[in-house]
């Protein structure tokens, strides 16, 4: 299914697989996002789109009150300046169909799984090795984003993001991203309130997503959102998780937000992140 005449991804470390890999990640330095284009061969995205669409319904609903850091908002730090980011509160409208509700012979799981998809998206992100989440919930996920609604203003958690769309809406549910607003030594917290506040618009950057694109993206740094989706269908997309070590599962606490429920993996979770960001 993946077009392998333009990313020779089951040609492990030979120079092609080496040439194709460094392109995606010179991209990714340059700008914080790179784009597979035509990643899925066009033959294969009927399928793709109908594997989403009969697992959205089992996608956990539930309208979050959340800020870009995903820190609580209802228990912030009353010492915080009143223009600080932390304060804006938005709805997060987005729906998450958890690992464990996606059948492994779909698309997406066998993706996921992948031993060559794995080293090949460890060489395009210039890491050793890159490994599936122990999670049972967070590894792989399709989010769902109805009509109506949009995936506000965020950072994500984790260093970088990999996400192919599946099912794109007829209008609006625009991915845009600042590309590394923030670094590990520097929140930059003005010009994240002044892209939240609509001002600073050159920050923002667009991306023009095609159903069977992967998108690599740096999500720790550059703030990024779904615009709402306009029309009558969803938009779809797999997320795909992955550490640098084994073993990683996700929070109590974030794991509840996001998919409504824990199980006894998260209980015993500690956090993971090792730099000082919010
Ligand atoms: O669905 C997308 O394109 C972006 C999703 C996202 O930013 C996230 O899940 O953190
Ligand atoms: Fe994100």
């Amino acid at each position: 299914m993946v077009d392998t005449d333009r990313y020779p991804i089951h040609r492990t470390d030979t120079p092609d697989w080496r040439t194709s890999a460094a392109a995606v990640r010179s991209a990714l330095d340059r700008t914080g996002c790179a784009v597979l284009a035509g990643f899925i061969r066009p033959e294969h995205l009927d399928r793709l789109r109908a594997e989403g669409d009969r697992i959205a319904p089992d996608a956990h609903y539930e309208t979050a009150r959340v800020n870009v850091y995903n820190t609580d908002v209802d228990d912030l730090d009353p010492d915080l300046a009143r223009e600080h980011p932390a304060r804006v509160v938005m709805d997060r409208g987005n729906a998450f169909v958890a690992r464990d509700r996606i059948p492994e012979d779909l698309t997406i799981h066998r993706l996921y799984r992948d031993p060559r998809v794995h080293a090949f998206l460890a060489a395009c992100a210039g890491l050793p090795a890159l490994y599936e989440l122990a999670d049972p919930l967070a590894g792989l996920c399709l989010n769902v984003i109805p009509p109506g609604r949009s995936h506000p203003w965020h950072f994500d958690t984790n260093e970088i993001a990999i996400s192919l769309l599946t099912r794109a809406p007829s209008t609006g549910g625009r991915f845009e991203y600042c590309p590394d607003i923030r670094a590990t030594d520097r929140e930059n917290t003005g010009d994240v309130a002044d892209v939240l506040a609509g001002r600073r618009t050159e920050l923002v950057h667009g991306l023009a997503l095609t159903p069977g694109d992967l998108q690599l993206f740096r999500g720790r740094y550059s703030l990024h959102r779904v615009t709402p989706v306009g029309g009558t269908r969803a938009r779809h997309t797999a997320i795909f998780s992955f550490s640098t070590r084994p073993g990683v599962v996700g929070t109590e606490e974030r794991t509840r937000q996001l998919f409504g429920r824990v199980l006894s993996e998260h209980r015993a979770a500690q956090p993971q992140v090792d730099d000082l960001l919010i």
